[in-house]
């Protein structure tokens, strides 16, 4: 099989953008028709329906799609069977899978952490997962040993978007933030896992749109890391804030809406023209509009 950011770098290609959709299903907002049972059962059945139903309406127009993990682990059980049927459809519609549960533990429980949501042999068949690395560089190397042995990838938290990041990512040692250091320890990793002859390996980082100035400075910091972008829309992220985090040729992030996409049926334009019977083409023009926006504003225009 080809490396995971070698399958990445084509799909985007085929598909013409770097917009990824969030999948975060929150019960009381989903359409009036799927919330017809809020047990815990009866919210995972609404979540795996809305989570097939809004892959459909996104297939074929994106590469990739991010379930988050705790909208469903907030279910329990009921809620982590819906999550694995959100993850196998999407495959099975030829997307590709990152799951964002942001895992990270002392080495031997990574490994464990890495078996189990990493490659196709893996209980949960995840292309990639988003990995906390504040236990250190031992506690990433099971992840980086399992994307190699799976063409998998991880994108480890380096800037993230919340208003709260600064607190610890933003601290000075040395002259140097933690931030920064984390990209630089990111690098080393993503160098080293690149397959013959490719610009990218197989570990990125995550870095906040909401933060244009450090997406910008972090994209230099890590030429060989793909950026998953989050904090477009709803966080105040736009196309001018995320145009820095591409490569000369359109490539290298990928950027993630959410409730933007999940929800558009309930926001105008969408809500007058759709509203919620008619949800799914809600999400679809709203992705829609995504694209075109990325397309107009950034390098991503050249794919
Ligand atoms: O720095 C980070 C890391 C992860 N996220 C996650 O991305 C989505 C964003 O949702 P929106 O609705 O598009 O705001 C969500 O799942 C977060 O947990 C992030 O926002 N920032």
């Amino acid at each position: 099989m080809a490396s995971f950011a070698e399958r990445l770098a084509a799909a985007v290609r085929q598909k013409g953008t770097p917009a990824l959709v969030g999948i975060d299903p929150r019960f009381e907002q989903l359409p009036p028709a799927l919330q017809t049972d809020s047990s815990p059962s009866g919210q995972a059945t609404a979540f795996a329906k809305f989570s097939c139903e809004l892959i459909d309406a996104v297939a074929d127009q994106v590469a990739v799609v991010k379930p988050q993990a705790a909208f469903y682990e907030q279910l329990g059980p009921f809620g982590m069977a819906a999550l694995g049927k959100t993850v196998s459809y999407a495959r099975e519609r030829g997307l590709l899978v990152i799951l964002d549960c942001k895992r990270g533990d002392i080495g031997s429980t990574a490994e464990a952490y890495a078996k189990a949501y990493l490659g196709d042999e893996s209980a949960w068949g995840a292309d990639c997962l988003t990995v906390s690395p504040y236990l250190g560089d031992d506690s990433l190397t099971p992840f980086v040993d399992q994307c190699t042995a799976t063409d998998s990838g991880i994108f480890v938290l380096v800037k993230t978007s919340n208003p709260g990041s600064g607190t610890l990512q933003d601290l000075s040692i040395d002259g140097k933030t933690i931030y920064r250091r984390m990209a630089e320890h990111v690098e080393s990793l993503a160098a080293a896992t690149k397959a013959t002859g490719q610009q990218y390996g197989a570990v990125g980082a995550v870095v906040g749109a909401t933060y244009p100035a450090q997406l910008s400075e972090l994209r230099e910091v890590m030429p060989s890391a793909w950026l998953l972008v989050p904090g477009f829309g709803s966080q105040g992220g736009g196309p001018k804030d995320v145009a820095a985090s591409f490569d000369a040729d359109g490539l290298g992030a990928l950027i993630n809406n959410s409730r933007g996409i999940n929800f558009a049926f309930a926001k105008e334009p969408y809500k007058t023209t759709f509203g919620p019977a008619r949800w799914q083409e809600a999400s679809a023009a709203a992705t829609s509009d995504m694209i075109a926006a990325l397309k107009a504003d950034t390098p991503a225009g050249k794919l």
